[in-house]
Parts: C-alpha cells; structure tokens; sequence
C-alpha cells in the first residue's frame, strides 16, 4: 500500500491516520519537520516542497528518493506554497525574474503520474506563483528524451537553472545517476532561458527554438526522402533514362513516382522496386528482358519484399 500524503483513493479517516512513511499524521507531522530541518541542515538553501499523490512507483520516483534524502518537504492537500510552484496547473512560464521568489520561498512540484492528473485538486494546492517550465528534454529513465514530461528532481532543477541557481540545480540532480545529464542535455536551450527576463521573453525564446527544430526536422525528413532512395535498389536500371542526380535534386523523382503510384510495390531479392501488377512492368523497372524474366520464374521462386524491406 503506498504511503504517500494525498493518496487518492483512499478513505478519508484513513488517510489523516497515516501518511508519507507510514506513520501516524501527528507521528509524521514531526518526523517531516525533523526531516525538514534535517535537510536545512543538509544545507540545501531554499524551501524544497511537493504534493505527494503517491501515484508512482517509490523505487522510481525522483520526489520520494529527494525525501528520503531529507531535501523536501511533503505538504497536505488544502495547504498553498510560497514560493514558486511548478506545476502542470501553471499559468505562466518559469522565467529569469522568478528568481527573488525563489531565494525567498523556496520551489514545488506536484509528485503525480503524468496519466493521473485529473485526479489531482489542482484549486486545493499550488500557489500565488503557479509556473509551466518551458520546452525541455527529460533526460531520467523512464521518460528519457521525452519533451516538457520532467520529472520532480528535473522540474525543480530547471526552476533553479532558469533562474540562474546552477549550482541548487547540479547538487540536486547530483544524486541520481542520470542527473546531471539533464543539464548536459539541456545546456544550450537553458542558457537562453537564463538570458531572458520575464514569462514573455522566455515564451519567445521557446518559440524559436521550436521554429528551429521544426526547420531542421523538415530538412532532415527531405534529406531522408533523397537518401531513402538507395533502399529502392539501382534505380537507373528502369531505362528510362532517368539519371541519379536528377532523382537528388528532387525532379521527376522516381522515387515519388513510386510513392505517389496506386500501384503496389515490391522489391526483389537485391532490393530492387518493382510494381507487382504485371509482369511486364516488373521487367520494365527492373530492366531485366522478358526473357530473362521467365527464366527466373521457372527456375527460382520469386522473392518479395513488403515496403518495409521484409520478406514476403
Ligand atoms: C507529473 S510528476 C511525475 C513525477 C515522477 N514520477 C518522478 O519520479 O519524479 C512531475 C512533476 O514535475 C513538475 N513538472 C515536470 N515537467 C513540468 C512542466 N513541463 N511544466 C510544469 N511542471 C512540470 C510538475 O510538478 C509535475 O507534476
């Protein structure tokens, strides 16, 4: 059974019983505030907080292992944070002028499962200071790559590297294995951040590194099609005359001839595209005589091949 604060399903009576590690509320309240200035006393310099709906596996979840370390705090539903609260419930962006907030209050996450938060009473928690984080990579395990699904240690790290606390953001990403990845993964795109000053102009940074991505996967999709072609086997071999720097440089593109043909496609056994119509065609693409073609029919079993280069 999970032990954290606001469990969901739970019974009411049971819940203000029992919270995070299992003790009795009272039990737990004093042991949360030991923990608490446990952590102050780990010298971690501001308020570290979070809404645990115990959603997650604990073994997994970067909010309860921050606890266990005695960095964070965990609050009840129906408490409010101070400080800057980043949650998928934000309004604005996490931005450079958050910063006096953050040295004042502190920074908290909501510990949720991503495919729960309908379940979580966003009017009962959160804040004054309720912030999205911009476009950023996760780079922990489980959503490794994934854009804007941090997870709790990255969130309230990027809070700190947006604002310029690289060193709060390194030291608590500095106990997972994969943390300081994050940072790595995200130099350049926090770096912006940093130079940016308020909601807005973090907003249009985002925006244009997004513009940029777009543009280079658009490049890299019709690098892709022109290169996409040496999958199709010799095409020359059609003789028609058709030459491969004219298919490169994207004109008459036998390729698109091919994709945009109602016609099946196949490939024979070294790769070669061929419609599977008729016959005739198959000899035409593949510039073997017909001759030949029976030939191979006799003698071999025809080898097909799905769009995906499997074997039929
Ligand atoms: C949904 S929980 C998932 C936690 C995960 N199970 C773990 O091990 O940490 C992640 C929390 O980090 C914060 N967070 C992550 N990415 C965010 C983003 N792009 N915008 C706002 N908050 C974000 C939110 O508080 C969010 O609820």
């Amino acid at each position: 059974m999970g032990k954290g604060k606001n469990k969901t399903h739970e019974p009411k009576n049971e819940r203000q019983q029992r919270g995070a590690n299992g003790h009795s509320a009272r039990q737990n309240h004093k042991h949360m505030e030991m923990k608490y200035d446990k952590s102050e006393k780990m010298k971690f310099p501001v308020k570290l907080a979070m809404w645990d709906f115990d959603h997650c596996d604990p073994k997994r979840c970067s909010g309860k292992k921050l606890e266990r370390l005695g960095l964070i705090k965990s609050l009840r539903v129906g408490q409010k944070f101070q400080g800057v609260v980043v949650s998928p419930n934000g309004q604005g962006v996490v931005c450079p002028n958050d910063l006096e907030i953050v040295e004042q209050h502190g920074a908290s996450v909501v510990e949720c499962s991503w495919a729960r938060l309908e379940e979580v009473p966003f009017n009962k928690i959160g804040g004054k200071y309720e912030r999205l984080l911009p476009y950023l990579v996760a780079a922990n395990q489980v959503n490794y790559g994934r854009p804007w699904r941090l997870n709790c240690v990255e969130a309230l790290a990027a809070c700190f590297a947006i604002v310029g606390k690289m060193d709060w953001a390194s030291e608590l990403l500095s106990h997972f294995s994969w943390g300081l990845g994050f940072l790595d993964l995200n130099k350049e795109l926090l770096e912006i951040y940093q130079r940016c000053t308020d909601a807005d102009s973090v907003k249009k940074a985002e925006k244009e590194w997004l513009e940029k991505l777009e543009m280079e996967t658009q490049e890299r999709k019709s690098h892709t099609k022109k290169t996409d072609i040496w999958m199709m086997g010799n095409i020359n071999r059609r003789g028609n005359g058709v030459q491969s720097d004219e298919l490169e440089s994207g004109e008459d593109s036998e390729q698109s001839g091919l994709e945009n043909s109602e016609q099946p496609i196949e490939y024979d056994a070294l790769g070669n595209a061929i419609h599977v119509d008729s016959v005739k065609s198959r000899i035409m693409l593949s510039g073997v005589s017909e001759d030949e073609e029976s030939d191979f029919e006799e003698n071999e079993k025809p080898v097909n091949y799905d769009s995906l280069g499997n074997l039929i």
